[in-house]
């Protein structure tokens, strides 16, 4: 039993011929232990996709490497599900088929009771042809195919953005107790963090292909600080992620480095707060295991 469910060390890749020099992922390093609900996150064409597909062994890395539950992706794959961000099926196959070939395709980990709760949640008719359904419909799909499997590594590329506001409630429900219950690592990119707030305990922020934050929710949100004081006070000595002057007043998220000066007054920030900050500052020094020097503050 490992207690390592994602890891990545130098991680890589570029896509199209040598030269080409598109780079959707570069030096990523990070360690998701197991039993984590961890948030992907980062700006559209920032790596995530790239990131979980390497993950699943979809793509080889050009640099680097990927281990998935302490192996490769490719040996993991009978313990780690994935659905993709475009939820590909078999359109032609009825649900029922959809199913039966889950349960075909794992045998000895198929599980009918959750597969068919998860399809029958969304009232839908076990004969209909996946080419019928809606595109939130396929998604529910997906995760009944995706959960049926048992997975001890859930792979989740966008998984509730075509999903109604009640579906998001229930299947994020049926998510978290698949965690809960079982422990299985869940991975999920979302780029609505309210969402992700609560469920979550674990964050991999990506922007441009590189890993900006990564680690525990709770430690990341206490290492930070969102400010306020008179626009005078100086914040130099600390990892300023955003600053904002109005008039004579200063508002700031940051990384202390150090006790903070008495004219200011501060709080952690929430996860939105933290995302928000450095989305809006693609420039912020951030705090990855690769950088162990930063992590401390
Ligand atoms: N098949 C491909 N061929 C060439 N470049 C690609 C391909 N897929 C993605 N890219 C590029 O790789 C980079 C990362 O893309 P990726 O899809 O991983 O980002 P993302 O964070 O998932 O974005 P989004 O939030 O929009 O889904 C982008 O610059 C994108 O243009």
């Amino acid at each position: 039993m490992t207690d390592t469910a994602l890891e990545a060390a130098a991680l890589g890749l570029r896509y199209g011929r040598r030269g080409a020099d598109r780079w959707a992922l570069r030096d990523c390093s990070f360690r998701l232990p197991t039993g984590r609900v961890c948030a992907v996150v980062g700006p559209n064409g920032a790596g995530k996709s790239t990131l979980l597909a390497l993950a699943a062994g979809l793509l080889p890395p050009t640099e680097g490497t990927v281990t998935a539950l302490a192996t490769t992706p490719a040996a993991a794959r009978p313990r780690v599900g994935f659905v993709a961000q475009a939820k590909p099926l078999y359109p032609q196959l009825t649900i029922a088929d959809t199913l039966a070939m889950g349960a075909d395709l794992n045998p000895g980990r198929w599980d009918t009771a959750t597969a068919t709760r998860i399809v029958a949640g969304g009232d839908l008719d076990p004969t209909a042809r996946v080419r019928t359904l809606s595109g939130g419909q396929r998604t529910r799909v997906a995760l009944a195919l995706a959960l049926g499997k048992r997975p001890e590594l859930l792979l989740l590329d966008e998984p509730m953005a075509d999903l109604d506001p009640l579906a998001r409630h229930e299947l994020m429900g049926a998510l978290m107790s698949q965690a809960a219950g079982h422990g299985t690592t869940i991975v999920m990119s979302s780029h609505v963090v309210a969402e992700l707030e609560g469920s979550c305990d674990h964050l991999l922020l990506l922007g441009a292909g590189q890993v900006r934050l990564a680690g525990e929710i709770d430690d990341l949100l206490a290492a930070h600080r969102r400010v306020q004081g008179p626009a005078s006070t100086a914040l130099d000595t600390h990892q300023i992620v955003e600053s904002r002057t109005t008039g004579r007043q200063l508002t700031a998220l940051l990384r202390p480095t150090g006790p903070l000066p008495g004219a200011l007054t501060g709080a952690p920030p929430t996860l939105e707060e933290l995302v928000l900050a450095y989305l809006r500052s693609p420039q912020a020094p951030g705090t990855t295991p690769a950088a162990p020097g930063k992590a401390a503050a």
